[in-house]
């Protein structure tokens, strides 16, 4: 498997910006329209337009980018020189912290409620155990280097990835995999120490995101506090007497560092604008610097400007740093401290020693001081304290700002100035490089610190330095503030823009891949539904037309002997057409069973027909026996009141047949009615009426005597015909039977209606599901491809802003 992604390179810095990022005409319309305007349209780099979802696919205005490309012209390559081109860079990389962190935000949010983003890790799909992609197999894992080049016309490239052939499911690597392979994503790299090593899914890795996308937040905050913080610190160090304390009163053209021929300086003095404290001029006595703030009396003293000589040269009170504020009424592009931009501190330091050397350099370090001005007397040179201070400070600074005091004392100037140039060649290269502009030899002591000195009287010297240290402050400063938002930014905007690239072609494979199985999903669901109601509508035909059971009561043949012989057989009768019910129900129940169903299971259920069958006859008959039964005085009136009983009885079971209706039960329940008025009506009458013909002439007596056996059973069916009569026994048997014949079939219909509405409503259910997901995956594809284009877009103005080059480019286009 190929990936264009593999084999893409890694970021390239300033050489080869893909066509797709970048307008080339639009970079190069930067550039004329600096030179005609000189200024940048910040107001047109707002990306703080919030990132919307649209189903259109309009993910995000695109004002902001479209005017910074067409009306909202910035300097070309950035190196405007001065302060209005740096305070206009730092709105524009503010505008540009904020719209990352908005992109942010809402990348956050849509891999917590929306798509889950995933990452790019790479690896072959066919392997079980990932693999290297072809680009990457036997070479160590490419890591992403800032290659500094020389153009500043370039930007990263990001991966193509629009071939890509990864399945989601396949698409993760193992923890280790990634730890040492191919995550393309830098500043958003997972810690992947932190998941669990084998349950590594999509939802981790998503936390993960979460996790590092908050640490990013975190980290554009404290950049853009920085940026807008708006001191600069230059710290003025040098040999002992070498005329730091001068130089620093000439910049700030006042008289206020005590001077002396003598070593004098024994602290920090940090000379700062008044307006820092309120616009008043004082001076504060600093025992715990970390703990200083102009605003907390308790954490200062006060100390008048008239002890300020002595304090500095005796420091008995043990303070660690002074802080000066000092009132300069001068214009902002003649004054250091207020010049506009950057309220810049100077720090007069003690001279240097062996002892004050360790505490120098660590202050030297400190990150809020962006340049070091190094005062060295032309009439001693660098001392060995000296060549070992910038040694250390070179590594740290890299380009340093040189004064060559005293130059007034030396007679030879020119080899005076050979051979400290030749010097510094030694210390400082690269200061070297730049002596016109880092090396400056004057006589602090000429510029007149009482007040400005008029123009007749302006040294081209000490204009050339201010010059050049004000401009080497700002691109310091440029350089030390937003240099790290720009390189940060660069490598975020590149792993947004990945991810966004990657997680736009799986929102898109998935939106594909979900519609094609909704569309393939589509017939069987239809023959689903109309399976269902087929086949509902086949079983209720059963029920109505096909289920049957026979009839009731054949037992009065056999109930005319004796009372629990008739009610028994009675029993029996009715258990046979409770069987053969319950079997006609059965056979129905399987019928409905088993037909044929495609695509859902059915499982076969248990009728429980015993349930509705057995021992369901809660009313028993009882028949109690009286004396009265042995004698039968009304042999002769009986016929015809059997005769009403029949048809009370045929009469009783046509309310059956009325109630049920049909094919269904009609017959056979009149059928069984008709038997038992033949059994206890007829035949019985018939069987009956012989012997008491035959007995007439014997006499009343010997008649009751030898009738008794036939009177007790002729009394005894009376009984139990009238009892069946009176209770409607015949119709409430049919009709219990009839209706626990259909209950039960009605269960297995139910049923089956419910195993197809179940399948439909879960298939139903899971199509519903996909056609979401299809329409987030669909959004998501858009959202991605608007974060790309956003970050693409910004990744455009970062570098035309050209924040992120080297000194080597600062100080080449100076
Ligand atoms: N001729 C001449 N003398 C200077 C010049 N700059 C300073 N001085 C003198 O050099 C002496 C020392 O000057 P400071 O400014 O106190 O020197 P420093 O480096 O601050 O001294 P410490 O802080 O004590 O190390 C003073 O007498 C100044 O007048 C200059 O350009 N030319």
């Amino acid at each position: 498997m190929s990936s264009s992604y593999a084999s893409s390179s890694k970021p390239k810095r300033r050489n080869s910006i893909p066509d797709k990022f970048i307008d080339r005409d639009q970079v190069e319309d930067y550039g004329q329209m600096s030179k005609s305007t000189g200024s940048v349209n910040t107001s047109n780099l707002n990306y703080q337009e919030p990132v919307h979802y649209d189903n259109k696919g309009t993910v995000f205005s695109s004002s902001a980018v479209a005017t910074t490309t067409s009306s909202g012209k910035s300097s070309s390559s950035g190196h405007l020189p001065g302060q209005q081109d740096f305070a206009e860079k730092c709105q524009a990389v503010q505008g540009l912290l904020t719209g990352t962190k908005t992109v942010l935000e809402n990348l956050r949010e849509t891999n917590n409620a929306r798509f889950v983003i995933q990452y790019p890790f790479l690896y072959s799909n066919e392997n079980r155990k990932p693999e290297r992609t072809q680009s990457f197999s036997g070479k160590a894992p490419v890591r992403r280097v800032h290659k500094r080049t020389n153009s500043l016309t370039g930007t990263f490239n990001l991966p193509q990835i629009s071939n890509f052939q990864l399945e989601i499911q396949h698409r993760l690597l193992t923890p280790e995999d990634a730890q040492e392979s191919n995550s393309s994503v830098n500043v958003l790299k997972l810690d992947m120490k932190s998941a669990e090593m084998s349950a590594i899914k999509k939802d981790s890795i998503a936390e993960l995101l979460n996790v590092q996308i908050g640490k990013t937040l975190n980290h554009l905050q404290n950049l853009s506090a920085r940026i807008a913080d708006k001191s600069s610190k230059v710290l003025v160090a040098g040999d002992l007497n070498a005329g730091k304390s001068t130089f620093v009163n000439a910049l700030l053209r006042k008289g206020i560092l005590p001077v002396d021929q003598q070593p004098c300086t024994t602290l920090f003095c940090e000379v700062l604008d008044a307006r820092e404290n309120g616009g008043r001029e004082a001076v504060h006595g600093i025992k715990d610097i970390k703990a200083y703030n102009v605003n907390d009396p308790t954490t200062y003293t006060i100390i008048d400007f008239e002890h300020l000589e002595r304090v500095v040269s005796d420091n008995t009170e043990g303070y660690a740093l002074l802080k000066i504020y000092c009132q300069d009424n001068r214009l902002s592009h003649e004054s250091l401290l207020h010049n506009g931009v950057v309220d810049i501190a100077l720090i007069d330091c003690p001279g240097l020693n062996s002892d004050s050397l360790k505490t120098m350099a660590v202050f030297a370090r400190q990150e809020e001081i962006d340049v070091i001005v190094f005062v060295v007397s032309a009439e001693n040179h660098f001392t060995l304290s000296a060549n070992q201070f910038l040694w250390n400070a070179s590594n740290e600074k890299a380009y340093l700002f040189i004064v060559v005091n005293k130059f007034d004392e030396i007679k030879n100037k020119e080899k005076c100035r050979r051979m400290i140039l030749e010097q510094i060649k030694q210390i400082s290269p690269r200061t070297f490089e730049y002596h016109d502009d880092l090396v400056h030899f004057v006589s602090s002591n000429a510029i007149n610190v009482d007040g400005n000195p008029p123009h007749t009287n302006r040294i081209p010297e000490v204009d050339h330095l201010e010059e050049s240290l004000r401009t080497f402050v700002l691109k310091k400063r440029s350089k030390s503030k937003l240099a790290p938002a720009g390189h940060y930014l660069h490598n975020l905007l590149y792993d947004i823009g990945v991810l966004a690239e990657f997680n736009r072609e799986l929102a898109a494979k998935e939106y594909e891949q979900l519609t094609r199985e909704l569309e393939e999903g589509e017939p069987a669901f239809r023959k689903l539904q109309r399976d269902g109601s087929r086949v509902v509508e086949e079983a209720e035909r059963l029920l109505n037309e096909d289920c049957r059971y026979h009839g009731l009561l054949y037992v009065w043949n056999y109930a005319m002997e004796l009372r629990d012989s008739m009610l028994e057989k009675i029993q029996n009768e009715l258990s046979q057409c409770e069987l053969s019910a319950k079997q006609e129900v059965s056979t129905c129940i399987e019928q409905i069973q088993a037909m044929p169903v495609q695509n859902i299971s059915i499982d076969p259920i248990d009728a429980k027909l015993d349930k509705y069958f057995t021992n369901r006859n809660n009313n028993p008959i009882q028949i109690h026996i009286d004396p009265s039964d042995f004698f039968d005085l009304n042999l002769g009136l009986d016929l015809n009141h059997r005769m009403n009983e029949n048809v009370g009885i045929l009469g009783i079971s046509g309310g059956a047949l009325v109630m049920f209706g049909g094919k269904f039960l009609g017959y056979n329940v009149m059928s069984s009615v008709l038997k038992i008025s033949n059994v206890v009506g007829f035949n019985n009458m018939r069987k009956l009426a012989l012997p008491l013909i035959g007995l007439a002439g014997l006499g009343f007596f010997v008649y009751v005597v030898s009738d008794a056996r036939n009177a007790v059973s002729r009394n005894v069916a009376r009984k139990v015909r009238s009892h069946l009569t009176q209770s409607n026994y015949a119709e409430f048997q049919a009709h219990r039977i009839a209706y626990h014949g259909r209950k039960a079939t009605r269960r297995s219909i139910n049923y089956l209606r419910d195993c197809f509405r179940r399948a439909i409503d879960a298939e139903e259910q899971k199509r519903k599901e996909q056609r979401e997901k299809a329409k987030v995956s669909d959004e998501s594809k858009f959202y991605f491809g608007g974060v790309l284009s956003k970050a693409e877009e910004m990744s455009k103005v970062l570098e035309v802003l050209g924040i992120d080059v080297v000194e080597d480019e600062i100080l080449a286009v100076h």
